[in-house]
């Protein structure tokens, strides 16, 4: 129970990466807010007893995240985890993509994660104290060309992560980031998943052989939740099956 007494807000915890998450911080003790544009994480945080809340917005609209707040310290009291999770893609070629969906993707994928967190560690200062999680990907680094606003969103979550690290740890505040690498989410299924073609690309570039699942991405999340992760901040842990250390493939073991 490494997060007793501890309350979380992860967003994006409907379904995927962000449900596995809220779960987790519950088994390790703290009290959790989901987040999400869905409502269907009422239902999810319902199944998690009174550890649990669920509040519906859109994490890229100020006005929501303000509400999202109000609503955790009405629960709560108090904010001392936040784990950026809500994220969309849209795929296109480049010079077909529109401006808005273009303008989507980053508001929803970085600049969601600035208004969360500076909402967040408004909070957290008064405690002089906190923890933010912000979920990027390996495509921060490695690229999709026909996901451009994706890839664009992420690079820029890993440089949000370390200039948030270094403007907040005066505040006894740490700020790190995951990078998953392909997780058996709705949203990977949708955009990297949908044919044998695509998963066996997928898997000609993971060593380890198989797609993670939301859960070993959570146990990441508790880790750097925790006091084990005392003195990180500013990093972003790849947890990938291997992609991100290969530059050639791998014989696919289907
Ligand atoms: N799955 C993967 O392979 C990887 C995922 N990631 C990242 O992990 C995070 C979670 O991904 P994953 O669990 O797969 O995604 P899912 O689509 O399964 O879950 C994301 C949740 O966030 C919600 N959401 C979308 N926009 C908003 C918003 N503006 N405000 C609040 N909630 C919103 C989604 O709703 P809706 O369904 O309506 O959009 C959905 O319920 C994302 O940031 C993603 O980029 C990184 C690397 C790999
Ligand atoms: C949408 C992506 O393709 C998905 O999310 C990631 O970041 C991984 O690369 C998955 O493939």
């Amino acid at each position: 129970m490494r997060l007793a007494n501890k309350t979380a807000i992860v967003t994006g915890a409907s379904q995927g990466i962000g449900l596995a998450c809220a779960q987790r911080l519950v088994q390790e003790g703290a009290r959790v807010m989901l987040v999400d544009i869905r409502p269907e994480g009422a239902d999810a945080a319902a199944t998690l007893g009174d550890a649990a809340r669920f509040h519906q917005a859109d994490v890229s609209i100020k006005a929501e995240v303000d509400a999202m707040m109000a609503a955790t310290l009405a629960a709560f009291g108090q904010v001392d985890i936040l784990i950026n999770n809500a994220g969309v893609t849209h795929a296109a070629d480049f010079l077909d993509l529109e401006e808005d969906d273009f303008d989507r993707v980053l508001r929803i994928n970085l600049k969601s994660m600035f208004l969360c967190s500076q909402a967040a560690a408004r909070e957290m200062v008064k405690r002089q104290s906190g923890c933010i999680i912000n979920m990027s990907s390996v495509n921060a680094e490695l690229t999709i060309p026909n996901q451009v606003p994706y890839v664009v969103s992420k690079g820029g979550v890993n440089q949000l992560t370390r200039v948030t690290a270094i403007s907040l740890a005066q505040h006894g505040i740490r700020v790190n980031a995951i990078g998953p690498g392909t997780i058996l989410t709705e949203l990977a299924k949708k955009a990297v998943l949908g044919s044998p073609e695509a998963r066996h690309t997928i898997l000609s570039r993971t060593p380890l052989g198989r797609c993670g699942e939301p859960e070993e991405i959570a146990g990441i999340a508790a880790f750097l939740a925790s006091d084990d992760a005392s003195y990180m901040t500013g990093q972003t842990l790849y947890a990938d099956g291997g992609r991100m250390a290969l530059n050639y493939t791998v014989p696919v073991r289907e």
